[in-house]
């Protein structure tokens, strides 16, 4: 199995401002500085935005900055639009999103192509319901519903890379099943904390990339102290190796990367655990149809 890339791949990650509260002013700013990111790196085919990049991180406003997932809706259109002007694959961070036949609110990440189409979407899948004593705790499942799905994007220009949004880092299962399909990284629009960023950030991104010899890119908002929930920023990169190859720090900023598909094939090749898998003891999960 090799992963789907064709050739070297730039990326870009914005990690911006987090949690502020005038939702069209986000989408402005995430408009600007993906024009910068352009600007400084024209060959950029890829880019990530953070998770609820356009909303409060909070449970109690999910509900009213929530849209419908529509072509025309205000949060899919700007966003169509950014990568429709700059020719790139979009991840489009996360948005809290409405869904009008149930009217439940899910986290989504919207992607899209290069021609400012739809080209998947993902809804959180492992909802951040934690309680750590003198730590943090935070209960996403007061207002938002799981999503019920593994995603997996085929983009031909750029090649197969999975989805997952922030907390869904931690169930190892979601990037072995993507990498089993060929997708050469794992990216996830996150918002980790200032209590789990510096116990779990890095060794997570690591755990995927070494478990499964691809690129894992993690693309947090930047830390706002003013906003209830601080995010730990530290937007991702890291290679099949485990090695980090861009990282941000804490504040507003874009980091830069290049994904490599022979890379992955020479970690493969070297450490060549993702052809020893013992699937005569255990389950290729990749198989099991859902
Ligand atoms: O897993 C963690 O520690 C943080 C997760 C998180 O912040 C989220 O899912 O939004």
């Amino acid at each position: 199995m090799s992963a789907v890339l064709k050739s070297k791949l730039k990326v870009a990650l914005i990690q911006l401002a987090g949690s502020a509260p005038d939702k069209n002013a986000n989408l402005t700013r995430a408009a600007q500085f993906i024009a910068k990111a352009m600007g400084a790196q024209p060959d950029t085919k890829l880019v990530v935005l953070p998770e609820c990049f356009n909303s409060p991180y909070a449970v109690d406003k999910f509900r009213e900055y929530a849209e419908v997932i529509t072509p025309d809706s205000p949060s899919v259109k700007a966003l169509s639009d950014i990568a429709r002007k700059w020719k790139i694959t979009l991840v489009g961070g996360s948005i809290p999103e409405l869904e009008p036949s149930t009217d439940k609110i899910y986290n989504t990440s919207v992607i899209f192509n290069e021609d400012g189409d739809i080209i998947g979407t993902h809804r959180k899948a492992h909802l951040f319901d934690i309680d750590i004593p003198n730590g943090i705790t935070f209960k996403e499942s007061i207002t938002l519903s799981a999503g019920d799905k593994n995603t997996l994007i085929d983009e031909p220009k750029v090649g197969k890379f999975g989805i997952g949004i922030c907390y869904d880092m931690r169930f190892p299962e979601l990037a072995m099943v993507n990498a089993r399909k060929g997708a050469f990284a794992m990216i996830y629009p996150s918002a980790f904390n200032t209590t789990t960023g510096p116990m779990h950030w890095h060794l997570l991104a690591k755990s995927r990339s070494i478990d499964n010899e691809i690129y894992t890119i993690l693309c947090s908002p930047a830390r706002n102290t003013a906003a209830s929930y601080h995010a730990y920023g530290h937007s991702l990169v890291v290679n099949p190796r485990g090695e980090i190859i861009a990282e941000a720090g804490e504040g507003e900023e874009i980091i830069y990367a290049e994904v490599d598909p022979e890379l992955i094939n020479q970690v493969r090749q070297a450490i060549p655990v993702t052809f020893q898998r013992r699937f005569d003891i255990y389950a290729d999960v990749s198989k099991i149809e859902v």
